[in-house]
């Protein structure tokens, strides 16, 4: 082969390769066009409090997401960020304050309900189906959005047929999006700690949520596992979604999120970009002596 051809050859399988990736891209993200308006406001939350008992978890915070942004929400041990999550899931209803999904105040919602909003989420503490296959546990993520019924699962109807193929396909689609394909086959108790983690993800997008929300998605990652995790959040929002971050690695939020929203004792400190969070004077005071490991 002279050196044109090799070239030549080494372009072609550099399409191929791209030309798959596309592929998978638009199979994880199908309907992204439908809502994709780009950096309006997807979910608000206003003057939210949040008391439990005698003590106020959150007191009256106010911040945005936009359509398509990584936003990172930090602050020290205590600072309200579950609390934030769950009043911003419908897991908890504010003592008072609002919450709006693309404009709509957000009622109570179960979990399944949440999901059916269109926000999905991984936990702090991996929660898997241990027993089932990487596969069948994005599977059963992906159920969520299935428009057939139970009888029509149980007569086997055509439709369901169809639908259960298309589900396996995407969820084969997103293990490789997430980079755990070849493990797909796999009970989920044996993959790798870092594989499991991502499996988590692809779960959460298999429900093709509006927002993904990642609860210390890195905890437990070496450097080089962190490197790699930015670049899935990264791969993650140039497919179309919003992703909210809540992490304790400062390093890792600083280099992947497009804004910051720090709470501290319930209250919002400082919102703005990682370069204006880092220079914060409250931030810092709020982070002084803390080691960057365990900060957010
Ligand atoms: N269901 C609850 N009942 C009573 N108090 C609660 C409840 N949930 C949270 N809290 C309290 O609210 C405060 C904020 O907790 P929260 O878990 O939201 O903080 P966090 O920033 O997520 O902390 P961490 O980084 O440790 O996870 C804490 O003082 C916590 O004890």
């Amino acid at each position: 082969m002279n050196e044109d051809t090799e070239i030549l050859y080494h372009t072609g399988e550099l399409d191929a390769r791209l030309r798959h990736e596309a592929e998978v891209a638009e199979a994880v993200a199908p309907d992204r066009h439908i809502s994709a308006r780009f950096g309006e406001t997807l979910l608000q939350l206003t003057d939210v409090t949040m008391r439990f008992g005698g003590l106020t978890a959150l007191d009256r915070v106010s911040f945005g997401i936009r359509r398509g942004e990584i936003l990172g929400l930090i602050g020290p041990n205590g600072a309200g960020k579950t609390t934030c999550f769950n009043a911003m899931s419908g897991v908890y209803r504010p003592t008072s304050g609002q919450v709006l999904l693309e404009g709509k105040p957000l009622g109570k919602s179960s979990r399944h309900g949440i999901t059916q909003l269109g926000i999905a989420r991984t936990f702090q503490n991996i929660r898997l189906f241990g027993e089932m296959t990487a596969l069948e546990n994005v599977v059963v993520g992906a159920d969520a959005r299935a428009k057939t019924s139970v009888l029509g699962a149980l007569l086997r109807l055509p439709r369901h047929h169809r639908e259960e193929q298309e589900a396996v396909d995407r969820a084969m689609a997103l293990l490789e999006f997430v980079g755990i394909a070849d493990r797909a086959a796999d009970k989920a108790k044996n993959l790798p700690y870092g594989y499991q983690r991502r499996l988590e993800i692809a779960r959460a997008l298999a429900t093709e949520p509006k927002l993904l929300c990642l609860d210390e998605p890195a905890a437990g990652f070496n450097p080089a596992e962190k490197e790699e995790l930015m670049q899935l959040i990264r791969k993650i929002r140039a497919d179309g979604y919003t992703v909210l971050l809540i992490e304790h690695d400062m390093k890792l939020v600083m280099g992947v999120t497009d804004r910051i929203v720090v709470l501290e004792f319930g209250k919002k400190i400082a919102e703005g970009l990682p370069a204006e969070i880092r220079e914060n004077p409250a931030v810092i005071a709020a982070y002084l002596g803390v080691p960057d490991d365990d900060v957010a």
